[in-house]
């Protein structure tokens, strides 16, 4: 049988999480179509080894274009290509962003995603290891945890913070953002909990669910104005699986885009430049945003995760799931104001227990650690366009990271933050010397070195945006039977890590498609 209710493509954070609500309902049948293949390898569940799969067969291993604001630098950009999607190789961040940024989007007319209709979102999806509260909730199907790694130079740093200033913080997600401490992880037992773990593995018997790995979507087939199907290549055939309900695009910021233009969706100019027949004319790829991070490495003289893969570890994660291993690299961070008087942090910083250089491809060869800023609320926009019409082909991506003043301001700002906290006691007592940091620190000079070494914090969204190609319910416009689901519909980057404002995108979306059906 080709014919399901309803086609998924891609079971990434948003996919997996569609299919296994959509099939909570034994009458309706599901496909899920995913271009990679199953998660069983030992490196996607280990915290530690998450750069492990970077430039894998798990990864799509994609670049930007030259980007006009860092000296027409290209740069590296890993997104998952397995069940689980990017949730399968991401660093577990637990983090939801901030209400002004849901309030933000609902004001300009996302109608239904304020912070107050987000939240039972959220909540839905939780199950969180501290308990319920106002903000949290326990007995969904994504673990929340603690960090269990408690690495001595993620507390190094987080005193340092303290002792520079900053607040801490036990809860990103609660009352407040601002302030310095130890994140939340998408891990359960100390292990990896992508949305692959939590909500697909669990239904995978499902007679109603058909997930088809190894299958990449070429296009949407669209007939009288309405999404019919997909046109699928499984190895060496091209076929069409149709859906007699509805067609939903979860393929991510990248390949979303991408997808609707094969389909004749997109800005006329584009499709027409590249023989497609437009059907639809709408800025699809437009707005494209990120978080654009840069980090300071210092060499130290305490044992950073360069050590952890020793026999002993591996067994603790095994039979405790404790140790070194469970380290999700990112354990520490924080949110400031890279000047005063904001109502919200405009940047987030990440502290890496280990060296982490050359967009995370650097050998790692000795020991140290990382830890900088990133712009979190980044005002400028980029976009994705096509390279070719071949669907096999790779989309051209450029973000234009810093293009504009603010931006530029706010790495500069963000940095000076991080040569306070490097100054700090508890820090100063660890490094033994710079690895990477900026010799000289004029504004110039920590503008040069933030171009230079800056890289993507795997945060791309906003190029099917809510309001320009996709209306409140996440349906693409004037066209039947067609949603996107995934991070390219946030009309903005929210001011944090992504994978739980995707997985709350998508638990919305369930509902919202199960009350049209
Ligand atoms: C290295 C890395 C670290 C990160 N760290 C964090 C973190 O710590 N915390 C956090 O919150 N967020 C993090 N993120 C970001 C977060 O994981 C993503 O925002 C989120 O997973 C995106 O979800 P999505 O559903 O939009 O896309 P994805 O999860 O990327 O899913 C897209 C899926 O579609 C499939 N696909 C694409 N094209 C096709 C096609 N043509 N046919 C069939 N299938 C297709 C892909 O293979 C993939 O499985 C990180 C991301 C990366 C890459």
């Amino acid at each position: 049988m080709n014919s399901y209710d309803y086609v998924v493509v891609g079971a990434g954070s948003a996919g997996c999480v569609l299919a296994a609500r959509l099939t909570e309902d034994p009458d309706v049948r599901v496909a899920l179509i995913e271009a990679g293949g199953p998660d069983t390898a030992q490196e996607i569940h280990i915290p530690a080894a998450f750069p492990q799969l970077f430039k894998t067969e798990f990864d799509w291993d994609l670049d930007s274009g030259p980007e006009p604001g860092i000296g027409d630098r290209r740069t590296y950009l890993p997104r998952g290509k397995v069940l689980g999607g990017s949730s399968s190789i991401n660093a577990m961040i637990y983090m939801r962003g901030n209400r002004a940024d849901y309030d933000g989007w609902a004001a300009a007319g996302a109608t239904g995603w304020s912070y107050p209709e987000v939240l039972p979102y959220f909540r839905r999806s939780e199950d969180n290891e501290r308990g319920e509260d106002t903000f949290h909730s326990v007995g969904g199907p994504l673990t929340v945890s603690d960090s269990r790694s408690q690495h001595p130079l993620a507390t190094a740093f987080v005193q340092a913070a303290e002792q520079a200033g900053y607040k801490r913080n036990e809860d990103f997600n609660g009352d407040t953002q601002f302030g310095v401490g130890r994140f939340q992880l998408t891990q359960r037992g100390g292990m990896r909990c992508s949305t692959a773990v939590a909500y697909l593995h669990p239904v995978l018997e499902r007679r109603n669910l058909t997930v088809l790995g190894a299958a990449r979507a070429h296009r949407v087939v669209i007939e009288g104005g309405r999404a019919t199907g997909v046109e699928v290549n499984r190895g060496s055939t091209v076929e069409v699986i149709r859906a007699d309900r509805e067609v939903i695009l979860s393929a991510g910021t990248y390949e979303s885009p991408k997808l609707l233009m094969l389909s004749g969706i997109g800005p006329a100019a584009t499709l027409s430049a590249f023989g497609i027949d437009v059907l639809r004319d709408l800025p699809v790829g437009q707005g494209l945003q990120d978080h654009y991070m840069a980090l300071l490495n210092f060499r130290t003289g305490v044992e950073s995760l360069m050590s952890a893969a020793s026999p002993e570890n591996a067994q603790l994660l095994e039979s405790a799931g404790r140790g070194p291993l469970t380290c999700n690299i990112g354990e520490a961070g924080g949110f400031f104001g890279s000047r005063d008087g904001l109502d919200a942090p405009d940047v987030q910083f990440h502290m890496a227990p280990v060296l982490f250089h050359e967009e995370g491809l650097g050998p790692v060869t000795e020991h140290g650690f990382a830890f900088g800023p990133c712009v979190l609320a980044p005002t400028s926009r980029g976009q994705v366009t096509l390279r070719s019409p071949r669907p096999d082909a790779a989309p051209r991506i450029v973000h234009n990271y810093l293009t504009t003043a603010e931006d530029r301001d706010c790495i500069v700002g963000g940095m000076r933050i991080a040569l306070r906290i490097a100054a700090q006691d508890a820090l100063t007592e660890v490094i033994t010397g710079p690895f990477d940091v900026p010799d000289t620190h004029s504004d110039a000079e920590l503008l040069a070195f933030a171009q230079r070494v800056g890289q993507t914090l795997y945060h791309p969204t906003s190029t099917c945006a809510i309001g320009a190609v996709v209306d409140p319910e996440l349906r693409v416009l004037d066209v039947a039977g067609l949603r996107v689901v995934d991070a390219s519909v946030f009309p903005t980057v929210p001011r944090g890590n992504t994978n739980a404002p995707v997985i709350m995108a998508a638990e919305k979306a369930a509902d919202l498609i199960r009350r049209a059906a």
